[in-house]
């Protein structure tokens, strides 16, 4: 899958499957010992490939299975460190897997029903690994530990009281610009628009009908506000939260 579609494109990939609720269940699939659901196999074999690639030696990648993970097959490349070193124990995957499986793919199922194709655990599995893991969530909420540390240097005196005091609230102020939000959403529901128009309504052309979508494009900005900017500025409070450790 290209890795050049853009973050909504894999969850627009993954909206054209039912839930496919096998897919997650920890007692359907079990293989060469492996005891976990389906996409739990699918995600922690795949972080062992990419493990031996040097993946997660880079600053923007975070595994969600870190314990089993296989050592590098190449010398680890020396990246700049431009984060305080408080940020290599900041991992929120646990938190990103649960809003994903709990709270965002339950929204795509009970909200758009387009799910076409049921009974494919394959697809589904793949498509929740590469929302995930392979090309968007994890990292996208992870770049929070980027945004602040830009956000510190850009007004430290102001950032450094509120940490000093430990105050959570007064640092999520801080971080927050609702205007940035509201064009990130405006600009997520565009793309989900251009990715996600059936082909259908393109090839028959301008009958008058309104488009006909995979998934709403609304809803799909509309789980960016809910679920993944909000786990983006946790990422950037419990950063900053750490940062004069
Ligand atoms: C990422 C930032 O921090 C916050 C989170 C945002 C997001 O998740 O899209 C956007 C604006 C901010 O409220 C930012 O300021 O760019």
């Amino acid at each position: 899958m290209n890795s050049l579609i853009a973050r909504e494109g894999y969850l627009l990939e993954r909206a054209q499957y039912c839930y496919n609720a096998d897919t997650y269940d920890h007692h359907v699939f079990s293989r060469y010992g492996f005891h976990g659901s389906l996409v739990e196999f699918m995600v922690k074999e795949t972080e062992k490939l990419h493990a031996q690639m040097g993946r997660y030696n880079s600053l923007d990648d975070h595994p969600f299975f870190s314990t089993e993970l296989p050592k590098p097959m190449f010398h680890p490349l020396q990246y700049p460190q431009v984060l305080h070193p408080c940020a290599d124990l900041l991992n929120l995957n646990n938190k990103v897997w649960n809003m994903y499986f709990k709270n965002l793919l339950i929204e795509f199922d009970v909200s758009s029903k387009t799910g076409y194709y049921n009974g494919n655990h394959g697809s589904a599995a793949v498509c929740d690994t590469n929302c995930l893991q392979v090309y968007a969530l994890s990292k996208r909420i992870h770049y929070g530990k980027f945004v602040a540390e830009v956000k510190f240097i850009e007004s430290s005196d102001v950032y450094e009281a509120a940490i000093r005091e430990q105050d959570r609230d007064k640092l999520m102020a801080l971080l927050t610009y609702e205007a940035v939000e509201a064009a990130t959403k405006k600009r997520v529901e565009a793309k989900a628009k251009a990715f996600g128009q059936e082909v259908r309504s393109m090839v028959e052309g301008d009958d008058g009908a309104d488009p006909a979508y995979k998934i709403k494009p609304r809803l799909v900005a509309n789980l960016y506000g809910d679920w993944i900017m909000p786990l983006t500025k946790e990422v950037q409070v419990e950063y900053l939260l750490r940062r004069s450790d």
